[in-house]
């Protein structure tokens, strides 16, 4: 299979290492292409093995797979750059907020599959949201549904819940991050030896939400003693609405994608 990704950023980055790192995608061909800085392309083309090209006509020849991993306000420059040379190839869009009609519109009819992974693909990690048009075929999307779960989890939704798969996964790693960046701060007194512990607290409380039957609710009563540290701590988080914050975050996330839409499929 010949896979070319239009965008060769962060998102793309992400996908082609964890492909790459997947068995099933060995003798794929990966193609890259972006706007104009040949020195990414080299730099992709050095660290992983993909081809590159910004001649569009002969990377889109015999395209199996297009995906479309340009930003949001890139995407109608690049989608109508592309449309010359499409003809039966999978479209997979990653962009934030951008519905499937938008791509119809510029390039006609097509096999459409719109994801919403996270940069956790990079390790086979992504927690992937998918939705697909009618023109999709059962072979197209069965090569859907091995990309994206060479590189993570994948759960099929409706076209209109993706706006808050990418306020809540598509964005989250960042949001766990941030956590993080209090963590380290908080513990700084221990140094180098800090990263570990906040890493291994991650790893042991995400593995107890994935195997106890106990929810996040109970999992966290379950730590916290009467007139204890974890009561002392969380006593702080709520004084200031911390939760509320988050519950925010998420939902401002999730409202942005639904503006980028709005911004950014306007027809001119
Ligand atoms: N970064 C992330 O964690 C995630 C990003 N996404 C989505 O992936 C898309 C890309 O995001 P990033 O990789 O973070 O952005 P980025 O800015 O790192 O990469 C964008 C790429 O698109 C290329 N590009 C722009 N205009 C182009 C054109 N006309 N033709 C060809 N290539 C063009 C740029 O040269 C660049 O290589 C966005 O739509 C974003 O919403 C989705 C999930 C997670
Ligand atoms: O921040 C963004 O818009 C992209 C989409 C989800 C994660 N990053």
């Amino acid at each position: 299979m010949k896979i070319v990704f239009i965008g060769a950023g962060s998102m793309a980055e992400a996908m082609i290492k964890g492909m790459k790192n997947a068995s099933s995608f060995e003798h794929d061909e990966l193609w890259v292409t972006n706007k104009n800085d040949s020195a990414r392309l080299e730099l992709l083309s050095e660290k992983y093995g993909v081809h590159r090209s910004y001649d569009l006509s002969s990377l889109l020849d015999e395209a199996d797979v297009v995906i479309l991993a340009m930003k949001p306000k890139d995407a109608k420059e690049a989608l109508a750059s592309i449309q010359p040379h499409l003809r039966q190839q999978l479209i997979i869009s990653v962009l934030a907020g951008l519905s499937i009609s938008f791509i119809e519109n510029i390039i006609g009819e097509a096999a459409i599959a719109r994801a919403m992974p996270n940069t956790s693909a990079m390790i086979g990690q992504s927690a992937t949201g998918l939705s697909f048009n009618d023109h999709i075929l059962d072979s197209q999307r069965v090569t859907v549904l091995s990309i994206f779960s060479a590189i993570g989890s994948v759960t099929c939704v409706e076209e209109a819940r993706l706006d808050l798969v990418t306020g809540l996964s598509g964005s989250g790693p960042a949001y766990i991050y941030y956590i993080v960046e209090a963590m380290e701060k908080a513990a700084s007194e221990l140094g180098e030896d800090a990263m570990p512990f906040i890493i291994q607290t991650l790893k042991g409380a995400a593995h107890m939400l994935e195997t106890s039957n106990l929810s996040p609710e109970d999992l966290r009563k379950a730590i916290t003693s009467e007139g204890g540290t974890t009561e002392a701590g969380i006593a702080q988080l709520e004084s200031r609405h911390v939760k509320d914050a988050f519950a925010e975050c998420i939902k401002e996330a999730t409202d942005h994608s639904g503006r980028l839409r709005r911004q950014f499929e306007q027809i001119h």
